[in-house]
């Protein structure tokens, strides 16, 4: 990477989370001079973290919490001298039912992300206050594909993140 670039991260058993991923990753390329490298979390490299601008972590719904390879995988951030400080950190999850956990995964990782001394942020909407959500598996969202209403949300804390990223590199 030679710019500032947004690292998206996520975890995805069934595609519901990578659908979202791929709809951040439009958000992040769509603002001019960003760029994102969007993976599955455990092809991520340190130095990609250390490098990274900003990171984007995207979680299922396990029980209420973040799916374990998740909490996992930012328990293994490094965290001597808090080299993680002041980067820019969102989160998005799928959850199969409404209101049974998904804002608790958002909150989850927000949390974890200011132990780490990041900079937290939500999305471009009011609807995605605590980050980008999808419903997957109930009533009306349960059709197999993502809802657009969501993957909207995705898209909008994605621009948002890289256009935030932006603005940093402009004053520094
Ligand atoms: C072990 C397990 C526990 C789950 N627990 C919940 C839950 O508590 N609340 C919820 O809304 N969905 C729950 N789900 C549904 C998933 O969150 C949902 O299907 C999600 O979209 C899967 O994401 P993926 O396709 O990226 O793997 C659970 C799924 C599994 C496999």
């Amino acid at each position: 990477q030679s710019g500032p670039f947004v690292l998206i991260a996520y975890y995805s058993e069934s595609g519901n989370t990578k659908a979202m991923a791929d709809a951040v990753a439009e958000g992040v390329r769509s603002v001019e001079g960003i760029e994102c490298v969007l993976k599955s979390m455990d092809d991520i490299r340190e130095e990609e973290l250390l490098e990274a601008g900003a990171i984007i972590v995207g979680s299922p719904v396990y029980n209420a919490n973040l799916a374990p390879p998740v909490q996992e995988f930012i328990n293994s951030w490094p965290f001597e001298d808090r080299p993680l400080k002041n980067k820019i950190g969102a989160a998005f999850a799928t959850g199969g039912g409404i209101s049974i956990g998904e804002e608790a995964v958002l909150l989850g990782i927000l949390r974890s992300m200011l132990i780490h001394g990041m900079i937290v942020v939500g999305g471009e909407e009011v609807e995605a206050a605590f980050g980008a959500s999808a419903i997957t598996e109930e009533g009306p969202f349960g059709g197999g594909e993502i809802h657009e209403l969501f993957l909207k949300k995705a898209e909008g804390l994605g621009k948002r993140v890289g256009e935030l990223l932006s603005d940093f590199h402009s004053k520094k």
